[in-house]
């Protein structure tokens, strides 16, 4: 009003200096400070202002009377961004901004290599003077860090392999990706309630963890081990995972890796904010004996656990130096998953999947390598209810009483996997009304024939149990005559071999000799 006036009431060439001098006095008495944030700065586009506009666009903190409603082409969410020359208000930390989003015609068309729109665009952010040293910086970064996430949110998500062996593409990455689409999520994940809220509560933990990381001086990484029998969504979940937080999955191929180095070279190839899988780990390699170093002779302390970092370290070194055949290690994947190159990069969250943890070395599941131990169980009837309702959008309460406490009592005991009772489901979806009680069925009859198993012929039952003690009394007797046989010849080396721990020290006299002489300065010194 008082710049229209001014207008008038001043002659055309005292205008400009009038409405400068106008603002300087409205600014003094304003109590808010004002940033215009505009779309092309200069030549370049402004990042601040793409990063506004998604901040915007996504923020549920905004209230706004006018929106205008987007939707990309293949995306599923909506987006809303401000109207021309609208403005919202958004609060962060107490602290209420208002944003304006300006748009104005441009009136000269200056030369450029790119074309430019007719439109001058921008943001006017407002705050008060007195908030601006208190929350501009952090406001600001706020925007920006937000944006990265909700850009790297809305990118499509990569499934790495290293199928390709240890060969390299032209611009020097072992790894070959393809856009990842798996729809499992932790909706459509059928198992225990309880343990899917813990899980993912772990995994937000995780995800949100960046400065209790930093604070309590560990690498940014967790581990997760699943195991179950086969069918029962290990590897439904890593997708779930991945779907979850967002990452991209390296799904590395062991069989393929032939060394240790190979194996951290994948490692640093790696990016942060990713799920590096390795599955069926017990078939990937013989994990069971940590000494087992390719082909070299074996050492004859077995699944130690005492020094096993020295150990480990000892059977890396070896055998990269020897760097040939196939020497990858148990020690190297440990130090793959745990050892210092594994925070190379942050916020990776490794992932082992087997069907027979029983098989894995314990040094491979402590604590700090696989954080977490997930057991996928059958189908228990917790997760029946959840595959009723993603399969055919039947709700338990929907379900006659008679049966679904028939489906309660008979789901533990047929021992099924969610893969076949999906497979039911599925052939049955399009009726609703006879596949549960088909399903039923099944499950009845799958529970009958475990209980016939387990029951049928107590004499037969017993035996099988007999001969197992015997096959294992036999297994156990020719390990202790294989022990005898190896331990004989060098009694004297038996201290160098425990303390020097080297996965795959040489049966080589002179290499012994030399342990024992080091073990010896060691200890007096
Ligand atoms: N818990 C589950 N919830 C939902 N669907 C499941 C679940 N378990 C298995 N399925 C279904 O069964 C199929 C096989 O499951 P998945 O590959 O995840 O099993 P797995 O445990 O990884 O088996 P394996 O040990 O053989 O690798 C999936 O396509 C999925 O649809
Ligand atoms: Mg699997």
């Amino acid at each position: 009003f008082c710049q229209t006036l001014l207008q008038t009431a001043f002659p055309p060439e005292l205008r400009y200096a009038s409405s400068k001098l106008f603002n300087r006095i409205f600014n003094c008495f304003s109590s808010y400070c004002y940033f215009d944030i505009t779309e092309i700065d200069g030549v370049n586009t402004n990042e601040l202002y793409n990063a506004v506009q998604l901040y915007l666009s996504t923020s549920a903190s905004i209230v706004g009377n006018r929106l205008s409603l987007t939707r990309a082409l293949n995306s599923t969410a909506f987006t809303f961004a401000l109207s021309n020359n609208d403005s919202v208000l958004d609060t962060f930390n107490g602290v209420t901004a208002r944003w304006e989003h300006v748009v104005t015609q441009r009136q000269t068309q200056s030369f450029s290599w790119r074309p430019i729109s007719d439109e001058k665009r921008g943001f006017t952010l407002r705050i008060r003077k007195k908030d601006r040293p208190v929350i501009l910086d952090a406001y600001l970064d706020h925007i920006m860090d937000t944006a990265t996430e909700i850009r790297r949110k809305n990118k499509d998500r990569l499934l790495y392999t290293n199928s390709r062996g240890g060969s390299i593409d032209s611009r020097g990455h072992p790894w070959e990706s393809v856009p990842f689409k798996h729809p499992s999520t932790f909706d459509t994940l059928a198992m225990d309630p309880a343990k899917k809220a813990e899980i993912i509560k772990d995994l937000g933990d995780f995800a949100d963890g960046q400065s209790f990381y930093q604070k309590t001086g560990r690498a940014w990484k967790r581990g997760y081990l699943l195991y179950g029998p086969p069918g029962t969504g290990k590897s439904s979940m890593i997708a779930a995972m991945a779907n979850f937080l967002g990452y991209d999955i390296y799904d590395l191929e062991l069989t393929e890796v032939s060394t240790n180095s190979e194996l951290r070279k994948l490692l640093m190839k790696t990016t942060s904010k990713s799920i590096i899988v390795i599955e069926d780990i017990d078939c990937s390699i013989n994990l069971s004996d940590r000494n087992k170093a390719g082909s070299r002779p074996k050492n004859k302390n077995t699944n130690t656990n005492t020094n096993l970092n020295l150990s480990a370290a000892a059977a890396a070194d070896s055998t990269d130096q020897d760097g040939g055949g196939n020497t990858i290690t148990l020690s190297g994947l440990l130090n793959f998953t745990d050892g210092l190159w594994s925070c190379c990069g942050s916020e990776r969250i490794f992932v082992f999947t087997t069907n027979h943890i029983e098989k894995l070395d314990p040094a491979l599941l402590r604590s700090g390598r696989m954080d977490m131990h997930i057991f996928m169980n059958h189908c228990s009837f917790e997760a029946l209810k959840i595959l009723l309702r993603n399969y055919l959008g039947v709700e338990a309460e929907e379900v006659e009483k008679q049966v679904l406490e028939e489906l309660e009592e008979v789901t533990g005991k047929a021992e099924m996997t969610p893969a076949d009772i999906s497979e039911v489901l599925i052939r049955k979806r399009r009726e609703k009304g006879r596949a549960v009680v088909e399903l039923l069925e099944v499950l009845k009859g799958k529970a009958a024939e475990k209980n016939g198993k387990r029951g049928g012929g107590g004499a037969k039952g017993e035996k099988v149990v007999i001969d197992n003690e015997m096959m294992m009394m036999a297994m156990e007797e020719e390990e202790e005559q294989e022990k005898r046989a190896l331990d004989s010849p060098k009694e004297g080396s038996e201290l160098a071999d425990d303390c020097s721990n080297k996965g795959d020290d040489d049966d080589d006299d002179e290499q012994t000799q030399t342990t024992t002489t080091t073990t010896t300065t060691t200890t007096r010194g």
